[in-house]
């Protein structure tokens, strides 16, 4: 009997978007932090809240993408091997109805070493937030969704 392949479904025609984004992660116990940016206004989830990062380029390994967004976003030098794999989430472009059609999977890396004091280079706001502001920024009003699902791992970088 010959096996048949399953077709792939309309919406698996492209790789899901890789995107990539940072824990970065100040303080020990009590006085640790969480560095959050905020998205600019016009951009898709203009105005919440997220973990600094980007999409994954063609020929980058996710880690060193993700060091290049720090760079560029945060103006901060980041060692790949000091990026240490913490969590992801996924949006299924089918299970939610998105009308791009693309799946997206978000790799969260937690960072504890930099090199830099991390400043806004694209006129994104910043805020350090221990765990009871990441508990309340949690929600859709304020942070997108994939964020939103980040937040019950990295929540156990901060104290109580
Ligand atoms: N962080 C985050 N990104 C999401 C979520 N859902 C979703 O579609 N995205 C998309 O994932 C992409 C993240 O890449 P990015 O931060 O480099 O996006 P960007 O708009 O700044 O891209 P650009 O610099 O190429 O213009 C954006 O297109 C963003 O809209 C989510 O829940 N969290």
């Amino acid at each position: 009997m010959s096996a048949t392949l399953a077709s792939p479904l309309p919406h698996q025609a492209s790789a899901p978007l890789l995107v990539v984004a940072a824990a970065l992660v100040a303080g020990e116990g009590s006085e640790a932090r969480l560095l959050l940016q905020q998205r600019p206004l016009g951009k898709h989830h203009g105005g919440l809240w997220e973990f600094p990062g980007g999409k994954v380029e063609p020929g980058e390994t996710p880690a060193a993408a993700l060091a290049r967004e720090l760079a560029e976003e945060l103006g901060i030098a980041v060692d790949p091997a000091d990026l240490a794999p913490l969590t992801f989430a996924v949006h299924e472009a089918a299970v939610t109805g998105a009308t791009s059609g693309r799946d997206l999977v978000l790799l969260l890396y937690r960072c504890a070493a930099w090199r830099g004091t991390p400043v806004a280079e694209e006129g994104a706001a910043l805020q350090w937030v221990d765990g009871a502001a990441l508990r309340s920024l949690a929600i859709p009003e304020t942070m997108p969704p994939l964020d939103i699902a980040l937040c019950i791992t990295a929540q156990n970088l901060l104290g109580a």
